[in-house]
């Protein structure tokens, strides 16, 4: 293994536990940040277990700056956790944001004090089975990172760890392609109560190809190069998805956690409107999922 360094994990829910294990398992220590006490964390893939030791640290106070910070929270926890972020910047290093949505170096780049900020595209897909634990189903990638300097080390931190990792000079439209399936995937399954196998239903897949459709012409209009094929592959790609494989909405649903639908439909539905593009059905969807999270 190369030179063990301290990874610290702001958010240890389904992704950042997924994270933690690979990090932890090749050696990296692992700093879990949060409310509840970790000592020890598991994932599940494909029936096989795995656990790793990590330290628990309960306030910023009790943690000193590392090389590696993964903000793992929700897009909507990003700002309760700035003072996580402000500490473990403090001497520099690198903020891996492990987060859906498409302007990840926007949202934490003011909150870590110049640190170096590399967006990521998580594609495990990933379900908080209890505290500490993640049941994996991974696909054809783990991560999309940026192919600049700073993506670039990350890569070799999370490859070396076992993950597979794609590099993209234009992270711009690597990232719409992520919403495109978020924006697809999250609302439908959290709104409808059922895992991912709801976009096989006729009916769903009409809708959900309705609401690709906008995303791709907003996005195009942001400057990410889709076309209407994408829309077809990102529903085709969600449709084979591994039996069983959930959403991070749907979670949040059933747990009674908020949704974080501002940072994805909400994101897409404002964007379209500056752009003056219709997003009729993703407005739609938009009204139910606040209906649902008043
Ligand atoms: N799950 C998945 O399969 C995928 C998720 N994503 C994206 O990855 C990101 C993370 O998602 P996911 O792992 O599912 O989210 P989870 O809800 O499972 O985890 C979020 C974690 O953040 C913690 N947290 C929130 N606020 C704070 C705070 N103020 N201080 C400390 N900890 C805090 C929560 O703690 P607590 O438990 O105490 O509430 C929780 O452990 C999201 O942007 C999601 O869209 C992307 C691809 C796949
Ligand atoms: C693509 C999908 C739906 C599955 O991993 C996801 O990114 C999420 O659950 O947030």
């Amino acid at each position: 293994m190369s030179t063990p360094e301290t990874v610290a994990v702001v958010g240890m829910g389904a992704v950042g536990t997924a994270l933690a294990v690979a990090l932890a398992d090749r050696g990296h220590p692992v700093v879990a940040c949060g409310r509840s006490r970790l000592d020890r964390v598991e994932v599940t893939d494909q029936g096989a277990a795995r656990g790793v030791d990590v330290d628990w640290a309960a306030t910023p106070a009790d943690v000193e700056p590392v090389p590696w910070t993964l903000l793992t929270t929700k897009i909507h926890h990003t700002p309760s956790v700035a003072d996580w972020l402000a500490r473990l910047t403090a001497g520099g290093g690198r903020v891996v944001v492990a987060q859906n949505g498409v302007d990840h170096a926007e949202r934490v780049g003011p909150l870590v004090n110049g640190a170096d900020v590399v967006p990521a595209l998580v594609y495990i897909n990933a379900e908080r089975t209890a505290p500490g634990h993640a049941r994996i189903r991974r696909t054809e990638r783990d991560l999309v990172l940026p192919a600049d300097e700073p993506g670039t080390a990350a890569a070799r931190l999370f490859e070396r760890a076992g993950l597979a990792v794609d590099l993209r000079p234009d992270f711009r439209t690597a990232a719409w392609h992520k919403l495109l399936t978020n924006v697809a995937a999250n609302p439908l399954t959290a709104l409808t109560g059922r895992r991912v196998e709801v976009l096989t239903e006729p009916a769903v897949a009409e809708l959900a190809l309705r609401m690709l459709r906008e995303a791709v012409a907003v996005g195009r209009a942001e400057g990410a190069e889709l076309t209407d094929d994408d829309a077809i592959g990102s529903l085709a790609w969600l449709q084979a998805l591994a039996p069983g494989s959930t959403s991070s909405m749907l979670q949040d649903r059933e747990a009674g956690r908020t949704l974080e639908y501002e940072g994805l439909t909400g994101t897409l539905v404002r964007l379209g409107e500056r752009h003056g593009i219709d997003v009729e059905a993703n407005r739609a969807v938009y009204a139910l999922l606040s209906a649902i999270s008043a």
